[in-house]
């Protein structure tokens, strides 16, 4: 399935990308523009022309200030549509733009500012310098960029509080825990105040507790700046847990681009509905998505919950007070009341989410 985006405003968007297509191999550009091949699936066209198509006709915006998940499993197409964004992997056709401006027609220097000042990294592999400290690390970037030394390790030592660094800047990368190095790399991206960051499915080689530590650590840099972020990555509960959007990829091709809620609640196809199958649904879909219009009758006493809140918190109150229906509440108004009914059809996956 191709996704499309409409038309769209350029100003609410950091990135707009449009029939993008990434090819591998020989005489990779002659085939997006041939419907005989773009048809076929990643398997046939390889054995039919030996080209890999990692990205196909890829069409979505990232929107300002979102988290945006590029999530798929390996060989999707996920790191070779993010490296696409700044051209460190050449698209083979479509269009791209940042900020409204065209990325595939930008010269060499237009595109180091680019991958510098606006739309930074942070790699799986850290990419830390082994012999200088955290500080240097960090500011590292600002150095390339010819901050002067007194400012570069002035603006490092900032960013190196903002991570949760404190006292560890003299120490070297192999000095520190890999969680804590990931934080260098983190602090490292941060301190050229990028106007994106690209996460390159950044903790994957972390164990499960530093891996939820670091979850924890961009959540909540994320509410405290409100960056842009797209993040790649192939776990599901990392990109429920924080993708405003997730772009799920198959076959280098969007299956479905939603919200958590709209990917869980109302998967796109089969394929979609396999992925998600084992996500509990109370915890993602929302209480708005399951209440319906009051009757006459409803008690009016129940407990008060947010259209916002996960129905597991619904299902919590009823369950703590007894009482049949929950009200659902919002600036004092009556929006809605979500009964056992409503909660359970959660549960079962028998409510279908409406985008
Ligand atoms: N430089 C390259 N030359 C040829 N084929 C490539 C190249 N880079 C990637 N591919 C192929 O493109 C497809 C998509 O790869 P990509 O690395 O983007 O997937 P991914 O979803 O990021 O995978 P992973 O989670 O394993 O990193 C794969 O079939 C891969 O083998």
């Amino acid at each position: 399935m191709t996704t499309t985006e409409p038309p769209s405003d350029a100003a609410e968007h950091v990135f707009s990308v449009r029939n993008l297509w990434k090819v591998f191999g020989p005489k990779a550009d002659r085939i997006p523009g041939d419907q005989a091949l773009t048809g076929l699936s990643v398997a046939e066209l390889r054995e039919r022309t030996g080209c890999t198509a990692a990205v196909r006709d890829v069409s979505f915006d990232v929107r300002k200030g979102e988290v945006f998940v590029v999530m798929g499993l390996s060989g999707s197409g996920k790191s070779t549509l993010v490296r696409c964004l700044t051209r460190l992997v050449e698209p083979t056709s479509g269009s791209l733009a940042i900020d409204g401006e065209d990325v595939l027609s930008m010269d060499r220097s237009r595109l180091r500012e680019l991958r510098r000042h606006r739309a930074a990294m942070v790699f799986q592999h850290f990419g830390l310098l082994p012999h200088r400290t955290v500080l240097d690390n960090v500011a590292y970037g600002l150095e390339v960029q010819g901050v002067g030394r007194a400012e570069r390790r002035a603006r490092a030592a900032e960013v190196v509080g903002k991570v949760g660094l404190d006292g560890l800047e003299d120490r070297r990368p192999g000095q520190l825990s890999g969680g804590q190095q990931q934080r260098v790399g983190l602090a490292r991206a941060l301190a050229v105040d990028p106007e994106v960051l690209l996460f390159d499915e950044p903790f994957s080689a972390l164990d499960p507790l530093i891996r939820r530590d670091m979850q924890e650590e961009v959540v909540r840099l994320h509410e405290e700046e409100g960056r842009t972020m797209v993040f790649i990555t192939h776990d599901l509960n990392e990109a429920l847990r924080l993708g405003d959007r997730i772009a799920l990829m198959r076959d280098g091709e969007i299956v479905q681009l939603g919200t958590p809620e709209e990917i869980v609640g109302s998967p796109a196809d089969d394929y979609v509905r396999d992925f998600v199958r084992d996500v509990p649904r109370e915890q993602v879909l929302t209480v708005a998505s399951a209440m319906r219009a009051p009757q006459a009758g409803d008690a009016e006493s129940g407990p008060a919950v947010s259209p916002s809140a996960p129905v597991s918190q619904a299902i919590e109150a009823l369950v703590r007070t007894g009482e049949p229906t929950a009200r659902v509440m919002s600036d004092g108004r009556l929006l809605g009341v979500v009964d056992r009914a409503c909660l359970l059809a959660v549960v079962a996956g028998t409510l279908a989410v409406t985008a």
